[in-house]
């Protein structure tokens, strides 16, 4: 009775709102329309009147700079309008009908992408899910209940709470649970077939995963999270979040996102527009190592260059040799070099030219003594300027440019290198490993494992300013940066932090746990929290997941009861045996079909060869190599490697060498990719 009674109430709301968001785009249609005649009028005054428009350019700049602010305007509308025009598919999707403490009736809040209201700045008619008040609806069952207002904690009883969903402006369900966000309508949207990309996960944030999305208290959240748990989904929801509540403050573009590669910035790339807001910036970290070190060699290998090249020729000593590169102690072992480096790399002289003269004890006192909080390589520039400075005024005319240079030279030249191609190789060769070749820039390739040692080094003897400008850095995939990266992303960013991953999904040998020395980094601000459930996969697929990884890896998971078909283990003795068998599973096409499939691989040059094996036999198929930069529905042949963080409906995982060292890993990676089907074949 209680659902009949609620079910109508919505039904009649649905139509109310409807009519009421209508008539909020017919508004904004009438500004638009205002606002581009209004631009036209602008740029025809100014073309009618641009010969007369004062000398010193007032007018000109006034009219420029109305244009500007109308242009914007109109985006504004437009991005308004877009945003209503969603909101009439799916108006809201939560309702929490929540009797403030001290009242006597409840009141009912609607909760939907965003916020509605029938007059600017009125009470909501529908609650952006980031509103304070829709915290009851992700933290709370039935009951007692309070959240954080801006006038401080408001406490009450939610006396009931409803799910929705409604498509095409038609309400499909609408159900009371008591309970949070119900287990079976995750179930639902799990277990129907995926979107091609990643989806948005308003409607069912859990509890736990609400805490992280909320939390603005912490500097620097990292994230332990098992696969599938939502972490990526949880990092967007959390910008979207950080936007809402700091309007003021953070804009999208303060915002960088560390990410795996292009593809997986496509697979992301429409969440945030679809919560509201702009996309944010994104970049990897390998392609930011390289345009750093560009002047130091030109060119630089990156992460998948090194996996490629471990599993071709497997070298334990060349392993063991980066894993040393890139730790802890590596780092103690260049400050040391640095320390004794302030000696061997100076070579002081007398300086004398056109009455300025400066003894050698006089230049050693100034660069030991006056400057020696400037990094060793910038430090003789210091000096310089100083003397110069001291020159300058003795003389009473300042430098010209050549005099400068020329000078600059022979302050310079009392460096015995500036190179840190060759201060690096000298520091190899302290630390007892091989000196890198002796050669000219332009044919120098720096190898994976130098390259963020190098870059280290780099802004120690040369110093780096922070980057600013960015206010919010998430680091996707923590497991995949070394101590040495992480030395490297403290030098740079100063700001707050979102640091997720997962210590099963390296692309090492071994997991790896970052979390334990990331306080050694970061400091005491660092927060860490653990996601446990697992929302993607079956639990045959996850029990399968689960069972690839060694004893004393396994930790107590949790999986949501979402059941499928049992995971399909197959051994072929051809290639193309293993290809029709794979061709005759596959459910990308026809009457309830999935979108998207993956013939995942250990090798690129694997990858390669089946996808154009597929290709010959007719099948549509896309390949996805670490040039892409999008992600496409039916089938994709990849390595599993740049299938990380990305999800397909049916995988396929392929392995031909059963004594590659990185075969462990890679099976748990690609069985992790699985929504609904998992087979994992192997070729004799
Ligand atoms: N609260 C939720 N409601 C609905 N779906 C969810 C929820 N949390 C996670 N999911 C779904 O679970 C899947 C995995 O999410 P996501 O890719 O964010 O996890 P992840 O932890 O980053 O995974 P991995 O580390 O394995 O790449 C996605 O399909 C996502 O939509």
């Amino acid at each position: 009775m209680k659902n009949e009674q609620g079910r109508t109430e919505t039904l009649e709301f649905i139509q109310d709102v409807t009519e009421k968001i209508k008539n909020k785009l017919k508004e904004i249609d009438q500004s638009l329309l205002a606002g581009q005649k209004d631009i036209e009028r602008m740029h025809d005054y100014y073309w009618e009147n641009y010969t007369e428009m004062d000398q010193y350019g007032y007018e000109d700049y006034d009219n420029q700079q109305a244009l500007l602010n109308q242009t914007n305007a109109n985006q504004e509308l437009i991005r308004r309008k877009w945003r209503f025009q969603k909101m009439l598919e799916s108006p809201f999707f939560g309702r929490v009908d929540f009797c403030y403490k001290n009242e006597s009736s409840a009141e009912q809040f609607y909760i939907g992408v965003g916020n509605f209201a029938e007059k600017t700045g009125g009470t909501p008619l529908i609650y952006d899910w980031r509103a304070p008040v829709c915290e009851l609806f992700y933290d709370y069952d039935s009951g007692p209940a309070s959240y954080q207002a801006p006038a401080g904690t408001m406490e009450g009883e939610i006396l009931s709470k409803w799910q929705y969903k409604i498509r095409r402006g038609k309400l499909v369900y609408a159900f009371e649970s008591d309970t949070k966000i119900d287990d079976e309508i995750l179930k639902q949207e799990l277990g129907s077939n995926s979107d091609v990309k990643l989806k948005n996960i308003v409607r069912t944030i859990q509890k736990e995963q609400n805490a992280i999305i909320r939390n603005t208290k912490d500097k620097i959240l990292v994230i332990q999270g098992a696969a599938g748990s939502g972490k990526t989904s949880v990092a967007l929801h959390r910008i979207a979040y950080l936007l809402y509540h700091d309007r003021g403050n953070l804009k999208s573009s303060d915002i960088l996102i560390l990410s795996p590669g292009s593809v997986f910035a496509d697979y992301i790339s429409h969440i945030l527009p679809e919560l509201g807001e702009e996309t944010v910036q994104e970049m990897s970290f390998d392609l930011f190592v390289y345009r750093e070190l560009k002047d130091v060699a030109p060119d630089c290998e990156d992460r998948y260059h090194q996996l490629e090249r471990l599993m071709k020729f497997p070298d334990p000593e060349a392993y063991e040799r980066y894993l040393n590169k890139q730790s802890e102690w590596m780092s103690g072992q260049m400050e040391g070099f640095l320390a004794t480096l302030e000696d061997s790399l100076m070579d002081f002289r007398d300086l004398t030219w056109n009455g300025l003269h400066k003894t050698e004890q006089e230049l050693i006192h100034l660069f030991y003594f006056r400057f020696q909080n400037v990094p060793l390589l910038a430090r003789m520039n210091a000096v310089m300027e100083y003397v110069v400075d001291e020159y300058e005024t003795l003389k009473g005319r300042e430098l010209s440019e050549e005099e400068s240079e020329y000078l600059r030279q022979k302050f310079d030249s009392m460096y015995v290198t500036k190179d840190i191609y060759q201060i690096y190789s000298r520091f190899l060769e302290s630390c007892g490993w091989q000196p890198l070749p002796d050669i000219p820039y332009e044919r120098r390739l720096v190898e994976y494992e130098d390259a963020a040692p190098m870059l280290y080094l780099k802004y120690r003897l040369l110093g780096k300013g922070s980057h600013k400008r960015i206010k919010h850095l998430v680091i996707d995939e923590m497991q995949d940066y070394s101590y040495i990266q992480y030395l490297i992303l403290a030098e740079l960013f100063s700001c707050s932090m979102t640091i997720l991953g997962d210590k099963y999904q390296t692309l090492d040998e071994e997991m790896r746990d970052v979390t334990a020395f990331l306080p050694r980094i970061f400091g005491s601000h660092v927060k860490k929290i653990s996601m446990n459930k697992s929302y993607r996969n079956t639990v045959e697929i996850a029990a399968y997941a689960a069972g690839l990884l060694s004893p004393g890896e396994k930790e107590a998971a949790e999986y949501l009861e979402r059941h499928g078909k049992p995971v399909d283990e197959e051994t072929f003795l051809t290639i193309d045996e293993m290809l029709d068998t794979l061709c005759g599973k596959l459910r990308i096409q026809g009457e309830n079909s999935f979108e998207t499939a993956a013939l995942l691989t250990m090798t690129e040059a694997e990858a390669y060869d089946l996808y154009q094996l597929l290709k010959n036999k007719g099948q549509p198929v896309s390949y996805i190599d670490r040039d892409s930069s999008t992600f496409h529905p039916g089938l994709s042949v990849t390595t599993f490697y740049l299938a990380k963080g990305l999800e397909f409906d049916q995988v396929f995982m392929v392995s031909e060498d059963s004594s590659n060292p990185f075969l462990p890993r890679a099976r748990y990676i690609s069985a992790t990719r699985a929504l609904h089907e998992l087979y994992m074949y192997k070729i004799l």
